[in-house]
């Protein structure tokens, strides 16, 4: 699938920990080079060895990072220890301006900042089948210690709890069978229009009153 999809509005992924988003993520630009890209984050800890300036983030220093928030350069941030991440809305508007549709894969209060941010996005929440798959698989990717995994899985529970408030995803998508997951989430990218589902809707809604 190589045109844009109708809906050109950045494509937000969030999930649990584990739940596979980043895989799908990374698939979804492999397989559509020409039609997607992601915004480098800016971030104020150090490069790690074999990181690069600029393609991994844009390493910032704190005192420039906190004027960004000032000037609200940020559609979301965050406070991870004691380094800060963020996402710059200068970054996405680029983007966009290069005729590209922007993805971002972002957890849940980034999620949050960016239903405050003048940003018009698309919603995709990532659900694992259940919880002791969700702790196999991060068992599995062999990343984190027993600690981290007890963290995550906590963290797991609030955002599948938040998944279920109204209006803040468009679509969620049960990541079981990795391409099954795949094949749903671009259909919804490039599926229907906003105005072709609501007539849907309104014909599904007619057919059921007769
Ligand atoms: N449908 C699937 N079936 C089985 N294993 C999967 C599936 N999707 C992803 N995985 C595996 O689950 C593990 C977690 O996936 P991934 O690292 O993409 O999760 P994530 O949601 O991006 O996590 P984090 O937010 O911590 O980066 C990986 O080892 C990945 O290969």
């Amino acid at each position: 699938m190589a045109s844009l999809p109708t809906d050109t509005r950045p494509i937000i992924i969030s999930g649990p920990s584990g739940v596979g988003k980043g895989t799908l993520y990374k698939l979804l630009l492999s397989r559509n080079p020409s039609v997607f890209c992601t915004s480098i984050s800016h971030t104020t800890r150090d490069p790690r060895p074999g990181e690069t300036r600029d393609v991994d983030y844009y390493y910032t220093g704190m005192a420039e990072f906190e004027s960004l928030i000032e000037e609200k350069g940020f559609v979301e941030h965050a406070k991870f220890g004691d380094n800060r991440y963020g996402t710059s809305r200068k970054m996405i508007e680029e983007m966009q301006g290069k005729g590209k549709v922007v993805v971002l894969d972002i957890e849940m209060e980034g999620v949050k900042q960016i239903h405050q941010s003048p940003i018009s996005a698309r919603y995709i929440f990532v659900a694992p089948p259940s919880m002791p798959i969700l702790e196999a698989r991060l068992r599995g990717r062999g990343t984190e210690k027993e600690e981290s995994i007890q963290k995550r899985l906590a963290q797991a529970r609030n955002e599948i709890e938040y998944s279920k408030t109204e209006g803040v995803h468009d679509i969620v998508i049960v990541n079981d069978d990795l391409e099954k997951a795949y094949s749903e989430m671009e259909t919804f990218i490039f599926g229907k229009t906003q105005e072709q589902g609501a007539k849907q809707g309104e014909m599904a809604g007619v057919s059921v009153q007769d």
